[in-house]
């Protein structure tokens, strides 16, 4: 029969909405599911990219800001802002010991790269952080690496040619006109020579900075990743030097930790993860003098507070606004309430976010999305027999850790619960005049209660996101799957929508985060989030095999929106790896369901049964485009392939897609030659 609830009809007509029945699925089905979409979707200005995937999450914003007024949080006005001008930058930048551009005296630079991370969570030069144990999930440990943020997105923007010229142009001045607007604050001299040349060193060191870092390939390992050393050897082996002066990182690691009351002696294991960038830092540093790197290091800060300041401060940034990164602060915007739910994100208040978005829009749909986890774990489990490439030592461990892992739907209990948010919110303390301080204030406190984890054992029981989040989660560690309440929604998840389109939806995504603990990473891990190696070299010499064929498939696209650019088939590999995991798994769930339950009604007006709505719905998941320049980055830096061949290559792999739209060998669709890991 057909199904005419509002649901289905609902369904049918987004569906044939988005799609273009007019394409072949057998030639195109990323065309086929989407065309239509393709046709009737302009990208915003204010988008860089825009598929349904970020539709889900704009219209999630609009429900939290619809009901912020629950949060009697005072903003100040625009006129409060401006009154203040730049005063609160210049109160503040004593406490990092000063950026000797914007004055004419300063002091040291240890101090300072430890202040600016003990004090606002700042990582520059080094990325100093507590982290969990690789091997001893339930403990932390002091990492040291040099994953810090860059000013610029990407690597690639410090060549500053082609399109790389422009948004360097505008760091440039961005950097200039800030030096200029605190030395005429502080009523100094202003030499445009001499601001230019300091500011023409910084970048040419921040150049060489980012060309030390280690590149996306270099930080794929986690074995290689795991080196633990105790802190007198790291003091001894990686010695950095500037103007004669030696690094110390125990002084440098006591000053940060100290803040915490806690002492760290010279015998305390850390886990240095970039020993090449320290190696290829030195002789960087040895060349700079100390001014050069205050100048660097403080105007990472500066850059992301002048979104706090007055209007003058904030034009700095116009022209340079487009490359932005994510910054610190809140852009101001013209209506109040979306610049409080900025700042209520930005101050880690993503409980209180969360508490807000599942009162107003989650239904809890916990039971029937639990019992979707469970078939879906168990087709992974089953599909283990199947596999000729693994040995049957290596796929009990497999069971056994795909038993172990546990999963969170929706929200955390602790969000319900008064007195837990209050005690987590008691610090903070909210008032017009101060409202940048405060917003300090709770970087420190965020910071803080990080730097105390060290020697607290590991919370399992924590969950890795906030409720209000449109997407979903594998931990490592943790070994655990993580379904926020964003995400159950349509087209992912709905009550009223067919099991076809649940599992193409939301199925997709638990078989995808349940692979992610066996993809080239997550495999690394036991079933106790340990890095321990469970695998006999002759399961793991198939894997590596099996998985090149992926990277070579993925690396052989050729992205036109990025200028025919091919994508990255390492960076993407554990992505890929999952997703082709997640549609086998959940497709073959849903054959169960039906097996056990019989056919569901069809859905009105859409000629389709029910394995092809799978198919489509699945696909209709990534329609949408990009601009040019968010392509080219999206390839740099993005670990998940673009939509479209996310789509076709899961799809291209996958016969039973080929079955249920009667494909010929030939087609596009059905290649020669296909992947297959899990
Ligand atoms: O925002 C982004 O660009 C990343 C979103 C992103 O992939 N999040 C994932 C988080 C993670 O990687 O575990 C969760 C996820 C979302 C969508 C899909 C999916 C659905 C239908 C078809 C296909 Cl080929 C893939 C699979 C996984
Ligand atoms: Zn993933």
């Amino acid at each position: 029969g057909v199904c005419t609830t509002a649901d289905c009809t609902q369904s049918a007509s987004r569906l044939l909405e988005n799609m273009d029945a007019n394409v072949d699925p057998c030639d195109n089905f990323y065309q086929y599911a989407c065309g239509g979409w393709l046709k009737k979707n302009v990208i915003p200005e204010t988008s860089s990219r825009y598929s349904t995937f970020d539709i889900l999450r704009d219209e999630l914003e609009v429900v939290l800001k619809v009901n912020l007024g629950h949060f009697c949080v005072f903003f100040p006005s625009e006129g409060q802002i401006e009154k203040r001008g730049g005063a609160p930058l210049l109160d503040i930048l004593p406490n990092v010991f000063e950026w000797p551009i914007a004055t004419d005296h300063w002091e040291t630079l240890e101090d300072a790269i430890a202040r600016l991370n003990e004090k606002y969570g700042t990582q520059v030069l080094v990325n100093f952080f507590i982290g969990t144990d690789d091997k001893d999930s339930n403990s932390h440990i002091i990492h040291v690496g040099g994953q810090t943020s860059l000013g610029l997105l990407s690597r690639e923007h410090y060549t500053c040619t082609g399109p790389y010229a422009e948004p360097c142009r505008a760091y440039e001045q961005f950097m200039i006109d800030v030096a200029r607007l605190i030395r005429t604050d502080r009523s100094l001299e202003v030499n445009e020579t001499q601001i230019r040349e300091e500011v023409t060193r910084v970048i040419e060191l921040e150049r060489e900075i980012a060309n030390a870092t280690d590149t996306p390939e270099d930080r794929n390992n986690p074995v290689l990743l795991y080196n633990k050393m105790e802190l007198g050897v790291l003091n001894a082996n990686f010695s950095l030097e500037v103007d004669t002066q030696v690094f110390d990182w125990s002084y440098f690691t006591r000053k940060i930790m100290g803040t915490v009351g806690i002492t760290v002696p010279d015998t305390e294991n850390v886990i240095n993860y970039s020993p090449n960038y320290f190696r290829r830092l030195n002789p960087i540093l040895a060349k700079n003098t100390k001014r050069v790197l205050q100048n660097y290091m403080v105007w990472r800060f500066v850059m992301n507070m002048v979104v706090g300041l007055s209007r003058q401060y904030r034009d700095t940034r116009k022209a340079f606004r487009k490359v932005q990164t994510r910054h610190l602060l809140c852009e101001p915007c013209p209506a109040a309430p979306c610049r409080r739910l900025c700042h209520l994100r930005q101050q880690q208040l993503d409980n209180a976010v969360g508490r807000l978005y599942v009162e107003e829009s989650f239904s809890g749909e916990s039971k029937e999305l639990g019992e979707m986890i469970s078939v879906i774990r168990e087709v992974f489990i089953s599909n283990l027999d199947h596999l000729r490439w693994m040995d049957v030592e290596t796929k009990k461990a497999a069971e056994e850790k795909a038993q172990a892992i546990c999963e969170r739907i929706g929200y955390s209990d602790n969000i319900k619960n008064d007195t837990y948010l209050n005690n987590e919110y008691k610090n903070l303390s909210y008032s017009a005049e101060e409202y940048f301080e405060n917003i300090l204030q709770n970087l420190d406190y965020v910071q803080k209660k990080r730097l105390r984890k060290l020697r607290v054992k590991v919370n399992k029981e924590e969950w890795v996101t906030g409720a209000a989040v449109v997407n979903a989660f594998y931990s490592s560690s943790k070994n655990q799957i993580v379904f926020p309440a964003g995400i159950l929604q349509p087209p992912f998840f709905g009550k009223g929508q067919t099991k076809s389109l649940n599992f193409g939806g939301i199925g997709m995504v638990i078989g995808h985060e349940i692979t992610h603990g066996f993809d080239d990473n997550g495999r690394n891990y036991d079933k106790d989030g340990d890095l321990k190696d469970w695998w006999t070299p002759s399961s793991t010499q198939n894997f590596v095999n099996l998985s090149k064929c992926i990277v070579d498939q993925y690396g052989s696209f050729s992205w036109d929106l990025a200028n025919g650019l091919n994508l990255n088939g390492n960076n993407t590999l554990g992505e890929n790896i999952a997703d082709n995991g997640g549609i086998r798994q959940s497709y073959q769930a849903y054959l169960n369901y039906v097996e056990k339950n019989g056919n569901e009604p069809l859905l009105p007006g859409i000629n389709l049964n029910h394995q092809q709505l799978f198919f489509v719905n699945f696909a209709q998941v990534w329609c949408g485009t990009h601009r040019p320049e968010q392509a080219v980055n999206s390839i740099k830096v993005d670990v998940h392939s673009p939509g479209k061949f996310r789509v076709l290559g899961s799809l291209q792999n996958f016969p039973e897609f080929a079955k249920a739209f009667n494909c010929p060998k030939n087609s596009y669709m059905v290649p020669d030659k296909t992947c297959q890991v899990w």
